[in-house]
């Protein structure tokens, strides 16, 4: 899987690589130009077919430095350019200051004031890159440059991340400024978490990560790609072979939610799937349904009696479930047989009075999945952070965030969103449902309830909760992709098997 950098990991690579003299800070600034401007071009073709104009708005740190070496790039193919600077020279970084000599020779280097006024084709932001570490306030500035960017031919290419973003949590950092937006970023050697989370990967427009002869590293967390097929795969055997999941339904009228989450578990590879269901409920249900099972289970004595059949081997509680006394009850008794389970939605939320008595009971095979409206009131000290403006970058993320909570809960942590976030002990990945893996049809009612069948049915395959998690996002994501507009959380489990298909 590709790894996203914080701030802090990417300064450590680019100081270890020099420190090691395998490349200077000046090689490393002239190809992150270099990779810009190729990115660029290659989105752009009309802009590469004859020299055009452009402003270049350079900071005061090693992000304006390569705003310098695009501005001497594009003079040098005969473009008309325009070079504006925050602050003072004299400030810059010796490898900016370096490419600002080399540019100053060529053309002029304006004061950035809140009057620039232009119309060119191509606006490049290279005020803030990862340095960002104080509260954006040039609101004149990004009022410029929206105002520049106003109107359908302007392009705006950022560098590294548009200025004001946090690199290390997708949060604005300017408060009351009205945020920059880039119709390209060009992230330097590696993405960083930034460019997949919070609100920043919009503002990024699209994203393109350039070499700049780096080696690549483990630091990072992970961004989660397709899983391996053979993982997914069946490979001949017996349906027990592929694991019995269990998955508790609500009352009359109440179990969509589970059934939904039933069918994903099914769809996934689960060899059998069991709903269990009040009395009362069974007759709607059994209208429903044909290659999932049922069961009546009226109470938590009934479900201790059904879960000593121990060939039920991943249970998932909540879609439907109800909210309440109920409800906890059950969930201690799913989770003190000690096997694989999914706690998604009521499961959670009948907690809300007492999350610490839910964390007593977790253990390392439980996979819970917040929304964060669920995140709050499980974590509501990790999510506070989330709803203030923060005042300094790196920011506090829904990364760290979910990190927290699964150190504190002990288990597998998923946190929903277009951001996914899956979280243990040990490891962390990202999923963003964001550029060619936007599948903002998955905001559609019960699309978490397919995903908690999902991660159910392949812990029933016995596979361990952080893969069940990554592998289930992924695909569930995939199948909002490839169904598209018009999509409801049904359809999510019938694309399965294209999906699977096509990862074979
Ligand atoms: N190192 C390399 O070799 C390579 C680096 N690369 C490039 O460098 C970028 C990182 O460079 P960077 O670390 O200099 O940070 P950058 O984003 O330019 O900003 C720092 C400057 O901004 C200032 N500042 C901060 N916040 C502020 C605020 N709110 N308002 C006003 N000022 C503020 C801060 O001031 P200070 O906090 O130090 O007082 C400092 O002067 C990276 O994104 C990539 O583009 C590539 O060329 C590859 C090779
Ligand atoms: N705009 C979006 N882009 C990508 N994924 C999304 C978006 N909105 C929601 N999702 C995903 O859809 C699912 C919604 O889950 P949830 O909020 O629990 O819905 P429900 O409770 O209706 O089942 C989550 O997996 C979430 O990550
Ligand atoms: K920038």
């Amino acid at each position: 899987m590709p790894r996203l950098l914080s701030a802090e990991e990417m300064r450590e690579i680019e100081s270890a690589a020099m420190d090691s003299g395998s490349v200077t800070g000046r090689a490393l600034m002239e190809r992150a130009g270099q990779g810009a401007v190729a990115a660029a071009l290659s989105r752009w073709p009309d802009l590469a077919s004859r020299a055009h104009r452009a402003v270049i708005l350079c900071g005061p740190g090693n992000n304006g430095g390569d705003g310098f070496v695009v501005a001497r790039l594009l003079a040098g193919r005969g473009w008309e350019v325009r070079v504006l600077l925050m602050g003072d020279p004299a400030g810059l970084p010796p490898d900016a200051r370096a490419n600002h000599d080399l540019w100053a020779g060529i053309g002029p280097v304006e004061e950035m004031t809140q009057a620039v006024r232009d119309k060119p084709d191509l606006v490049v932001d290279a005020i803030f890159g990862t340095g960002l570490s104080r509260p954006f306030e040039a609101e004149g500035i990004t009022a410029a440059l929206a105002d520049m960017a106003e109107g359908e031919a302007v392009r705006v290419l950022a560098l590294d991340m548009p200025s004001g973003w946090c690199s290390d949590s997708g949060r604005w950092l300017g408060e009351g400024i009205t945020p920059t937006r880039a119709n390209l970023t060009v992230a330097f050697h590696a993405a960083k978490r930034g460019h997949y989370l919070g609100d920043a990967p919009e503002a990024c427009g699209a994203l393109a990560v350039v070499e700049i002869g780096l080696d690549e590293s483990e630091a990072g967390v992970s961004l989660v790609s397709a899983p391996p097929a053979r993982r997914l795969m069946k490979q001949g055997g017996h349906k027990y072979g592929y694991g019995h999941a269990l998955i508790l339904g609500g009352g009359v009228g109440k179990g969509g939610a589970a059934r939904m989450a039933a069918r994903g578990a099914l769809r996934i590879g689960a060899g059998l799937v069991t709903l269990a269901v009040p009395g009362a409920a069974l007759q709607e249900n059994a209208a429903r349904l044909d290659a999932v099972m049922l069961t009546r289970m009226n109470d938590v004595r009934d479900l201790a009696e059904i879960l000593e059949d121990d060939r039920l081997n991943a249970l998932c509680l909540g879609p439907g479930l109800g909210h309440g006394g109920g409800t906890r009850a059950l969930v201690h008794a799913a989770l003190e047989v000690e096997r694989p389970v999914v706690l998604d939605a009521d499961a959670m939320t009948s907690f809300e009075e007492d999350p610490e008595e839910l964390f007593d009971a977790l253990h390392l095979g439980v996979v819970l999945t917040p929304h964060m409206g669920e995140f709050a009131r499980l974590f509501p000290d990790l999510a506070a952070p989330l709803k203030e403006s923060p005042e300094a970058g790196p920011a506090y993320s829904r990364l760290d965030a979910a990190r927290l909570a699964a150190e504190r809960a002990g288990c597998t942590i998923l946190l929903k969103g277009p951001d996914t976030i899956i979280a243990n002990a040990e490891s962390a990945a990202l999923h963003g449902a964001f550029y060619d893996r936007a599948a903002p049809w998955l905001a559609t009612a019960g699309a978490g309830d397919t995903l908690a069948g999902f991660i159910t049915g392949l812990l029933a395959r016995d596979d361990d909760p952080f893969f069940a998690a990554t592998a289930a996002t992924w695909l569930h994501a995939d199948c909002a992709r490839d169904f598209g507009p018009g999509l409801i959380a049904e359809d999510l489990p019938e694309r399965l098997p294209r999906v699977l298909a096509r990862l074979a």
